[in-house]
């Protein structure tokens, strides 16, 4: 194994998106990302002299380790726990999002033995080791685990090909129609769900394609899309992302820190009826929304910081401070306005603004080349995390819907909601309590 640092899939992990400094990043990976970013800052001097990238292993030494790699090839993120990994795992700078449907004449026996050949290719490839299942192609051999993970979820149309109607929470019930909806059906939805985060693309399609391999003839892909954050180890301090829109966008995410994060992003242990095996769970919803660049782009900046109620230049809310700032919703400015303007994307969302609706946002930008008429195809691979999406994401969009000053420049062209079961123990595969139990 390459391993020399490993975070838990779930909660030591801190916020995806969040605030710089936010990272919950254990303190010893903390000051080796900061060497390796240092690294990288140095540029030319690091590559000459080889030294610092290294430094980073020796810190933190690890018999098993690899000396070829750095912190960020060696860092690996465990499969087993509370909650899957990928929901509160820091943003990777690569992600792959596929959807299935099973074959015709598949059932639960198949779905079963596809989530147990699923889940041991993702323990293998998640601890930077082949797979077991002899789909392995080698293509990521010598690139460690580089923070991957695999994140599985069930659709809606899972149960009842399945026979498993009975079981399927009410949280999965199809989201709402949305006035600025452009869906498209065949990008949208699908039996089960896969998403792959990595720090290194190769690694990244990798997993995808063994994954693929693995489906053999129990599933078929449905729409799969790839999507990009910034490069790890690029800034000398976790920093929060930035979009296509160049904003910076996480900021408001609540932290495992908050005393009601578990409670608002997973399914609490207990829970009973169709939700039971729900329990340390978490509902994704996911949007490809397209942004309207050439559109946004010809804004002026004040009045780009106001569609947001945010400064761009380093994410501190209109009413001042700094990106951490609370933003103060009632100050007036001179003109004898609210200084965040009532229909900005950020006053709208605010969970007080919601009653309480919280949701976290963990996203991948995407960019598919551009299209006929000139426009990129990009945006935003928009995924957000909730224990129950009627108190998370759609409430909040249903308010967007009415009234965002952002809305003119995006187009939701494609959506799922998908229910992703608690992280698997020792000797358990992915979603087992719901297909065996
Ligand atoms: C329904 C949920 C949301 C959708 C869809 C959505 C799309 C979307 N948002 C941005 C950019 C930003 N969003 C920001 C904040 C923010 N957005 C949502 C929800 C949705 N966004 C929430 C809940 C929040 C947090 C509000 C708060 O806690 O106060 C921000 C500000 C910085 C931040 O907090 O992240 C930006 C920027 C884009 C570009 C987009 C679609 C492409
Ligand atoms: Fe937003």
């Amino acid at each position: 194994m390459n391993a020399s640092v490993r975070t838990s899939g779930d909660e030591s992990e801190g916020t995806p998106a969040g605030p710089a400094g936010g990272d919950g990043i254990d303190i010893s990976r903390r000051r080796l990302l900061g060497t390796v970013g240092a690294a990288g800052a140095t540029g030319l001097v690091i590559g000459a002299a080889g030294g610092i990238g290294i430094a980073a292993v020796v810190e933190d030494p690890d018999p098993a380790g690899s000396p070829a790699l750095t912190t960020v090839g060696s860092t690996e993120v465990m499969f087993h726990g509370k909650h899957q990994a990928g929901i509160t795992t820091p943003l990777q700078s690569r992600g792959h999002l596929v959807a299935f449907d099973l074959a015709p004449g598949a059932g639960r026996k198949e779905a079963a033995a596809l989530l147990r050949r699923w889940s041991a290719t993702a323990k293998a490839l998640m601890a930077g080791r082949p797979a077991t299942t002899g789909t392995d192609t080698g293509i990521a051999l010598d690139a460690g685990p580089s923070s991957l993970t695999v994140t599985f979820g069930f659709g809606r149309t899972f149960f009842d090909r399945t026979g498993l109607t009975a079981r399927r929470p009410a949280q999965l019930d199809p989201l709402p129609a949305f006035s600025s909806d452009v869906l498209d059906p065949k990008r949208s939805e699908g039996d089960l769900w896969v998403q792959i985060g990595a720090d290194d693309a190769l690694v990244a399609f990798h997993a995808l394609r063994t994954l693929q391999k693995d489906a053999g003839d129990a599933a078929r892909v449905r729409w799969q899309m790839n999507g990009f954050n910034r490069s790890a180890g690029a800034t000398a301090r976790p920093m929060t992302a930035r979009n296509l829109m160049g904003q910076i966008d996480g900021t408001g995410n609540p932290r495992p820190t908050d005393p009601d994060f578990d409670r608002r992003i997973f399914v609490p242990q207990g829970a009973s009826g169709a939700q039971e095996w729900m329990a340390g769970g978490s509902y994704a919803v996911f949007r490809r929304i397209r942004m309207l660049l050439d559109d946004w782009e010809k804004l002026p900046l004040d009045k780009q910081e106001k569609v947001i109620g945010r400064r761009k230049s380093d994410g501190a809310p209109l009413t001042g401070g700094t990106e951490t700032t609370e933003p103060d919703l009632h100050k007036i400015g001179p003109d004898g306005r609210v200084v965040i303007p009532d229909n900005a994307h950020a006053r709208i969302s605010a969970p007080e603004q919601n009653g309480g609706a919280a949701m976290l946002r963990r996203p991948f930008s995407f960019h598919d080349g551009i299209a006929a008429d000139g426009t990129p195809d990009a945006g935003l691979l928009f995924i957000c995390w909730q224990a129950d999406p009627l108190r998370g994401f759609v409430p909040v969009q249903r308010k967007l819907d009415r009234g965002d000053a952002l809305s003119p420049f995006l187009r939701h062209e494609a959506s799922g909601l998908f229910a992703v079961p608690g992280g698997p123990a020792e000797g358990e595969y992915v979603g087992q309590r719901l297909l065996e139990g």
